[in-house]
């Protein structure tokens, strides 16, 4: 089989193929996800600092109306005790009404204008006759105008907040004030606004108040603390609303949202930190790559399959081409070469084969050629004689010389000399038969092989080329003569060599007896016809 050959050891054409197609399929598949996770992840931040922005906006505008709300409501109370302001009882009952109307507050007092507590709600409270000192929500004592105050702790014990409004006279003169505490971890709607989240996904909301003073935070227990300040929190703290990617108190990289409330000062914050919102990314991106893999290895058992087929006519061609001593032109022919450029070089290779071929037997054909008469040289000579011998077929041989050549060259010149051989070269093509084999062994000799042919019927040729050439006039020499030696094979040697030496033996002897004469191997069986003159 062609393809049982091992041509090289270097990287054959089906691997680099399939290379060439793996590197392609990993370096677009790595490329499509790094543009995916590029893509994605700027998608995913943005959409998270957008719903971030929006969620504290609108926190921060709810919160900003309950607060809107809530004045309105103390200032609607605060117009009715100042009625009479004197009578306990339209104290008591308009804080117990403000108290149970709404779940807005925990607490509502009034307070007169030394600060005392005179009317409380719930009843339970019990801070009647208690005096508010500064930090405890006095301050509206000397602004005497709407207050919301930063968290404190209560007389009762509570963290909590204050919103108060001032009551005046109908005269306009100062009486005091009604505050509502919202307890900031108490059961009200602010706490339920802005203490409650339904997150699920890692993302958290703080508010702090105009001191930086965290209100409300997922962490309880950071309620009341102060927080570093940071970018987010001086925008907010400005007035500002918007977005910012920053990293936090804990070195934690996180998407913030964040928006003012006006009319607290407060400052709503909702973040949720990058990794957690880059985690989805990531089983994103394995989910891809899962999908993808069933076909990416299909799509590489395809290519190795199609890198074997396109590789293997090549592989047949060159292992043909290298054996082309052991393979035949229809091996090659054999080849599937089912693509264009496979089909093309199959062609190539077959018609070089063939020019090789037929040049290497032209060459043949010169090297066994005598140039100057187009007969066989010694060369071709022994090849054909060998052929008859193999073929068992027995045959004459005559050894050929012409006399005196010598002189013919030194008296009239090479050519001359040159145009007798061609001359008696053409007599002995014309009396030849076709199977008959004419060579020119050497200069002025010559061996002509007449298979089937014997030793009597040899000597009769031999005699009767000789005195052709006797009678053929040769210009300008005018008259040459030649001596011939007769051999047979197997007669006069089962050996070939021995054969053409019997015949030149033959010869020599015609030479040393006269020239112009025929000598014959002398063998059993020869009878010699009378000599022609
Ligand atoms: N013109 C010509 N002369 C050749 C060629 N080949 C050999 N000769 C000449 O043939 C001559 C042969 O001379 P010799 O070997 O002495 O033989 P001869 O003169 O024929 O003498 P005998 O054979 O003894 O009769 C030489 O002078 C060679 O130079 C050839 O191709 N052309």
């Amino acid at each position: 089989m062609l393809g049982s050959f091992n041509l090289t050891k270097q990287i054959d054409l089906k691997r680099l193929i399939f290379l060439l197609a793996f590197f392609s399929m990993v370096v677009s598949l790595g490329n499509s996800l790094y543009a995916t996770f590029k893509v994605q992840k700027s998608l995913l931040i943005n959409d998270t600092l957008e719903s971030n922005r929006v969620y504290a906006a609108k926190l921060a505008e709810i919160t900003e109306l309950f607060l809107q709300s809530v004045i309105t409501q103390l200032q609607f109370s605060a117009q009715q005790i100042g009625t009479n302001f004197s009578s306990a009882s339209l104290r008591q009952n308009e804080l117990y009404r403000l108290h149970r109307q709404t779940s807005s507050f925990n607490s509502v007092v009034v307070v007169d204008s030394t600060g005392k507590v005179l009317s409380s709600e719930p009843s339970t409270l019990n801070v009647k006759g208690f005096v508010v000192k500064e930090g405890q929500g006095a301050m509206p004592l000397t602004t005497q105008e709407v207050y919301i105050s930063k968290p404190f702790i209560s007389p009762a014990g509570n963290l909590i907040i204050s919103v108060s409004y001032p009551i005046t006279a109908s005269d306009g003169g100062y009486l005091g004030f009604i505050a509502a505490s919202i307890y900031l971890q108490g059961d009200n709607i602010l706490n339920r606004l802005l203490g409650e989240h339904h997150y699920n996904d890692g993302s958290y909301l703080y508010v702090v108040d105009q001191n930086r003073q965290l209100i409300y935070h997922v962490d309880s227990s950071q309620v009341g603390n102060t927080i570093a300040s940071n970018a987010v929190i001086e925008h907010v703290m400005s007035g500002y609303s918007g977005v910012m990617a920053l990293r936090n108190s804990e070195n934690r990289e996180v998407l913030s949202g964040y928006a003012a409330v006006p009319v607290s000062g407060w400052g709503i914050v909702a973040q949720r930190s990058t990794d957690a919102t880059l985690s989805q990314l990531n089983s994103t991106l394995l989910n891809v790559v899962k999908s993808t893999l069933p076909i990416t290895v299909i799509m590489l058992m395809l290519i190795l399959l199609l890198g074997s087929k396109i590789a293997k006519p090549l592989w047949q061609l060159a292992v043909g081409v290298k054996a082309m001593d052991r393979y035949a032109k229809s091996d090659v022919q054999a080849i599937n070469a089912w693509y264009f450029e496979a089909e093309h070089l199959k062609q190539a290779i077959v018609s070089g084969t063939e020019l090789v071929g037929k040049t290497i037997q032209e060459y043949d054909l010169d090297r066994q050629k005598d140039p100057l008469t187009q007969l066989l040289n010694r060369r071709g000579m022994l090849a054909k004689i060998e052929h008859c011998k193999d073929s068992g077929v027995p045959f004459s041989m005559i050894a050929l010389d012409i006399d005196h050549f010598k002189r013919i060259n030194d008296h009239f010149g090479h050519d001359v000399g040159d145009h007798v051989i061609r001359s008696i070269a053409e007599l002995m093509l014309i009396g030849a038969r076709e199977e008959d084999i004419i060579c020119r062994t050497g200069g002025e000799e010559f061996s002509i092989f007449l298979p089937d042919v014997n030793l009597n019927q040899a000597y009769s040729i031999a005699e009767r080329l000789r005195l052709q050439v006797h009678h053929h006039t040769f210009m300008p020499v005018e008259q040459v003569n030649i001596s011939l030696g007769v051999a047979h094979w197997p007669s006069s040697a089962s050996e070939l060599s021995q054969v053409i030496k019997q015949a030149d033996k033959a010869l020599y002897k015609a030479k040393h007896t006269g020239r112009n004469k025929t000598e014959v191997d002398d063998i059993d069986g020869f009878s010699r016809t009378p000599k022609a003159s």
